[in-house]
This record gives structure tokens, sequence and C-alpha cells, in this order.
């Protein structure tokens, strides 16, 4: 099976020497599952980042379908989804619309677009806050939506950071299921976590970055 990522010792580092990345290197094969490792600080964010795009690695390479990483490549674009950090929201649409909206931009026809995002609220238990705007949101039900939004376009690799944010059990299981899903489709996954848990559900593969995290298994 030919590899989605190829990373041979990809860092990050500022001037004067701050390193945000150390080297790693690792490669993932289409239809796996990557967990991101590692104590606070550790880099795990900025390597999401630089998988997404969003910023360079100033040493090593990194391939994504076997081509560099190019944010405004339309191809690139259209594999990759990532939820890392807040996704930009508006202020005046409701979660509904935002799901509707970002379906309706990657071609998804009108009718479709609603009805996926009617399965979408279901399956995340959001239906009855359709209609709320997302400052009407409790933190765990922003995620929830953010997660959501996330899967309301095409990919076939998927990074997310620390999904299990803000989550209670009930809705950190409906996150698992839904990522477990896309998985089993084909999706290949990258997602940093500090949930002993989550990696023991979803991974196939580890990358420990920056050391041994205390807190991971034993959650
Ligand atoms: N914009 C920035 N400027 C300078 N340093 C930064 C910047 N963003 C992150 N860092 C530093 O880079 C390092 C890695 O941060 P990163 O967010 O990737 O860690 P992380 O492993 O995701 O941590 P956490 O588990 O706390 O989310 C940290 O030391 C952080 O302070």
């Amino acid at each position: 099976m030919s590899s989605v990522i190829v990373a041979e010792e990809i860092s990050v580092a500022l001037a004067r020497d701050e390193v945000l990345l150390p080297p790693v290197s690792f490669k993932l094969e289409t239809g796996s599952a990557l967990a991101v490792v590692g104590p606070n600080g550790a880099g795990k964010t900025t390597l999401l980042r630089v998988l997404a795009g969003l910023m360079k690695p100033t040493s090593g390479l990194v391939t994504v379908a076997g081509a560099s990483i190019e944010e405004r490549n339309p191809v690139f674009r259209r594999r990759v989804a990532a939820l890392i950090g807040m996704p930009p929201l508006a202020r005046d649409l409701t979660v509904k619309e935002h799901l509707v909206l970002v379906a309706t931009s990657w071609g998804t026809p009108a009718p479709h677009a609603d009805e996926q995002s009617d399965a979408l609220l279901a399956s995340f238990d959001l239906t009855r806050l359709a209609n709320r705007f997302p400052h009407e949101l409790s933190s765990g039900q922003v995620q929830l939506f953010s997660i959501a939004l996330t899967m309301a376009r095409p990919f076939n690799l998927l990074l997310v950071d620390e999904p299990e944010q803000r989550l209670d059990r009930h809705r950190l299981e409906l996150v698992t299921g839904a990522l477990e899903a896309h998985v089993t489709a084909g999706t290949t996954l990258v997602f940093a976590t500090h949930s002993g848990d989550l990696v023991e559900r979803l991974a196939n593969q580890i990358l420990e970055v920056g050391g041994v995290d205390p807190a991971a298994g034993t959650e």
C-alpha cells in the first residue's frame, strides 16, 4: 500500500535555536490512524500545522500523496481537512447554516447538503442546537460543532488536534465513533492527543514527540 505521508527528519525552529518541533520521521499508509503524543509544548500541534500546510518545516522533507505540501494547491486542499484550534465561525450564521455553507462551497448540491448537514447534526447529538448561533453554544458544544464542521467537506486525510478537548464521556464516544468510521471507510487520520483511551481505540501507529508523556495511558 502506498504512503500518504512521508516525513523525514522534519523539524521547526525559530531564530536563536528555539525548537517548536524536534526532528520527527514517519510514514503513514492510506487508511491508517496515527496518534501524535507527547507532553504539553512538545510540538504536536506544530506537526499538525506543518501537515496542514499552515507552517513550513525549517528542516527535513515531508510529502503528502507524493507531493510537497502546498496550502494553495487545490488538489492538496481537497484532500486534507484539518481541525487545529477554532475554525473560523460567522456570528450571524446558525450551526446548521455553517454546515450547509461548507458542504455547498465544496460542491455538494444544495438538497444533498441539507440532508448531509441534518445527518451530521444527528450523529453528533447536535440536532436541537441546529438553529443556535455559535456564540450560543457551550465550550463542549463548540468542540462537537467544530468537528462536525470539519467533516462537512470532502477529505481523505483528516488532521485533528486533541479531539477529546472539553467533551464529556458520551460526546467523546460520538466523536471517537465518527473518527473510527472514517478510518474504516479509508480515510487517513492524524490526531494529537493526551488521551490514552483515544490512542488505544483509534491508532494503529503512534508517534512520540518530545519525550514520553507521563499522563499518556492513564485516562
Ligand atoms: N507562535 C509561536 N511562537 C513561539 N513559540 C511557539 C509558537 N507556537 C508554539 N510555540 C512553542 O512551540 C512549542 C510546541 O508547541 P505546540 O503547540 O506544538 O505543542 P503541543 O505539543 O501541541 O502542546 P499541548 O499538548 O500543550 O497542546 C512550545 O514550546 C510552544 O511554546
